[in-house]
């Protein structure tokens, strides 16, 4: 279980996370909406202290993570995996170093300082891999790939962390519609084939209510709602993604297009706020 306590986050004035509550029980899949700015990536790097939180506890299995420091706080980095939405891929590395660096967390600092891998550690990088469709590519400059396969093999690396939580921030913002597919698709699968907790900000509603065991709405640093996809009613999306879903809502009312391709077309849209 992870907690959340009157957790917050300060930019000067600006408060990017103000006070959240939560408690995610191991093996949840969770979308995180907002509008741009709403504060879901500042939730997410507080999550894995990429950033430090200015109040509030992050507890997880009784230990709280905001309190670690050195070897304690590298192991949970470790236990915490990152996805991006730009892959942050070594582009001139090959494949199979890339996912390999993923393991670098659980070495001894000797063995990160050199980088070598043992046999062991290069078969589960593969297999890892394999389990993206990747494994073909394990040789080739990363900077080779595609969008969509570079995002394959950054879950990849991820997985080779043998993480506990996977974190993914706006992992299918640059994909296109069929990488996007793939993307969440593998996602879920290690979600309901490892058990392992995901959480995920993503910019389309209709992604968080296809993939997800339950959306938390962000709405100017504040939780506005959490609850499972089917309580996310067209009011509720309209306060959190504010004044445009209005709009657009509008917009779909007065269009000449077929109901539900308007709908569909709309939503699309209003996905990208
Ligand atoms: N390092 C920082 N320094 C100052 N302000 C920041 C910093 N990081 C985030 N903020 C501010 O905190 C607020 C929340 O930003 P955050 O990136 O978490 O939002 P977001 O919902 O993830 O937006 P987006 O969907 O555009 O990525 C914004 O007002 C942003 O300007």
């Amino acid at each position: 279980m992870l907690m959340l306590e009157n957790l917050s986050r300060r930019f000067g004035e600006n408060t990017a996370v103000a006070s959240a509550n939560l408690e995610i029980p191991d093996g949840q899949m969770v979308g995180i909406i907002g509008r741009s700015g709403a504060g879901k990536s500042t939730l997410l790097k507080l999550l894995n202290r990429l950033t430090d939180p200015s109040d509030g506890k992050i507890v997880y299995a009784g230990t709280d993570i905001a309190q670690l420091k050195g070897r304690e706080l590298r192991e949970w980095r470790s236990d915490c995996a990152m996805i991006f939405q730009q892959f942050n891929l070594v582009g001139r590395l090959d494949v199979i170093t890339n996912v390999l660096t993923g393991r670098l967390y659980t070495m001894p600092a000797w063995r990160s300082m050199t980088q070598t891998f043992t046999a062991h550690e290069r078969a589960f990088a593969i297999q890892a891999l394999d389990r993206l469709g990747m494994a073909h590519t394990a040789l080739q400059r990363a900077e080779t790939l595609s969008g969509g396969q570079q995002q394959r093999v950054a879950i990849a690396r991820a997985l080779a962390q043998e993480p506990k939580i996977l974190l993914a921030d706006e992992p299918i913002a640059s994909l296109d519609p069929m990488n996007a597919k793939i993307v969440m698709d593998a996602l879920r699968s290690i979600n309901q084939q490892d058990g392992k907790t995901v959480i995920c900000n993503l910019h389309t509603l209709d992604t968080a209510r296809n993939y997800c065991d339950r959306i938390i709405g962000m709405s100017a640093g504040k939780i506005v709602f959490d609850g499972t996809p089917d309580l996310l009613t067209t009011d509720m999306a309209r306060e959190i993604y504010g004044a445009e879903a209005e709009e657009f809502d509008e917009a779909a009312t007065s269009t000449t297009l077929p109901d539900s391709e308007a709908v569909a077309a709309l939503k699309e849209a209003a996905a990208h706020v």
